[in-house]
């Protein structure tokens, strides 16, 4: 049985996910937790006829959602409006992410975890944090999705340069999932026939540092980008359970993880210094295969790396002293 939680299924990024979920043929029950409209959502999905069976689940049946989840992806919390920034939904989606973390804990502490709410760079130790306060931390099934920006990064290199084929390459994001913590490593496109400018380079990355504030500008109030990211959250499920499921090898997906602990991560420790970072991993049968070491960087990616780290430091010592009054240990 493969069974996948959505928690927060019945929002903007909810839906749309648990649609394109719906259509897994490696998922065998679809399970949708949301403190809204689940069943509803859930009734509408199960009409669809593909293989898995969907149900709903309300605010009081989180631990029927979770029990036996395979793999929890959690779009749960509130998205940016205009003048804010992902920091600032700290305030009421690290508490929300918190008690999802706590349920996992208790009713699925061996399930992978894929966080999408915001502020990524600080949810994403409140869930280790308090996976490791309940004993049942594994840092390779942990993840941040930042997968938005990997696809935003294709998406726009081929809008300057349409011979750039988007879907066909992957372009590696390190650092995290907010403006400037975001870096493109964009000095290593290698299709034949594509070249960048110094100068393309730079506004490039620009863009796709502040791709999520075009999406939140142009829906003026009703929220940030869910569709594109319910894509985003589809394609990394699925290359999770390709590689978990299938036991497919070699697949590749930018995501911030802990480093601690993780396969093939002292190189990343080393050159960081942080406790989590986002970067090129390998997916296997237990989330993270291996961590790749960072790609050989051009003056200007390390420039960048450089202000995503004092930017994440901060960012990831929020997040975990949210659960614990410790600095975060590497
Ligand atoms: N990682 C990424 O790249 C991206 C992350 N996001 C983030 O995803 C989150 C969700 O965004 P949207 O779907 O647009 O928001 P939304 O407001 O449309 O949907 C959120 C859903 O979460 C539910 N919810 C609230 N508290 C909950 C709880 N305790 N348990 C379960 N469900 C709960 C709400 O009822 C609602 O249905 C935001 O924090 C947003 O910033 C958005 C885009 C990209
Ligand atoms: O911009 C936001 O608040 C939502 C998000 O994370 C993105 O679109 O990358």
């Amino acid at each position: 049985m493969v069974k996948v939680v959505v928690c927060g299924a019945a929002g903007g990024i909810g839906q749309p996910l648990s649609l394109l979920l719906k259509q897994s043929d490696l998922i065998t029950h679809l399970a949708l937790y949301d403190i809204v409209n689940a069943p509803g959502v859930a009734a509408d999905l199960s009409h669809i006829n593909t293989p898995s069976k969907v149900t709903g689940h309300g605010k009081d049946s989180l631990a029927e959602a979770l029990k036996d989840a395979h793999t929890v992806v959690i779009p749960a919390g509130v998205p940016r409006k205009p003048g804010m920034t992902r920091d600032d939904l700290f305030k009421v989606n690290a508490s929300i992410v918190r008690d999802l973390a706590e349920g996992c804990a208790q009713y699925c502490p061996k399930a992978f975890i894929l966080v999408i709410s915001n502020p990524v760079n600080s949810t994403v130790p409140i869930v280790c944090e308090v996976l490791k306060k309940a004993n049942v931390f594994d840092p390779r099934r942990v993840f941040g999705v930042t997968t938005l920006d990997v696809v935003r990064s294709s998406t726009f290199v081929h809008q300057i340069k349409p011979a750039f084929v988007p879907h066909a390459n992957r372009i590696t994001v390190v650092g995290g999932h907010s403006g400037a913590t975001i870096v493109p490593i964009l000095s290593h496109i290698t299709q034949k026939g594509v070249s960048l400018t110094t100068e393309e380079i730079k506004t490039l990355t620009h863009r796709i540092q502040y791709g999520g504030d075009e999406v939140v500008k142009a829906k003026d109030g009703a929220g940030s980008a869910t569709l594109s990211m319910a894509y985003a959250g589809a394609r990394f499920t699925n290359s999770l359970l390709e590689a978990s499921v299938r036991g497919r090898k070699g697949l590749v997906e930018s995501t911030y993880v802990h480093l601690g602990g993780n396969p093939g991560a002292e190189a990343n420790i080393a050159a960081t210094g942080l406790a989590y970072f986002a970067q090129d991993v390998e997916l296997g049968p237990e989330g993270v295969a291996k961590v790749l070491a960072l790609p050989k960087l051009s003056a200007e990616e390390d420039a960048l790396v450089k202000i995503a780290l004092g930017e994440l430091k901060g960012n990831i010592a929020k997040g975990v002293s949210f659960i614990v009054d410790i600095p975060a240990k590497l």
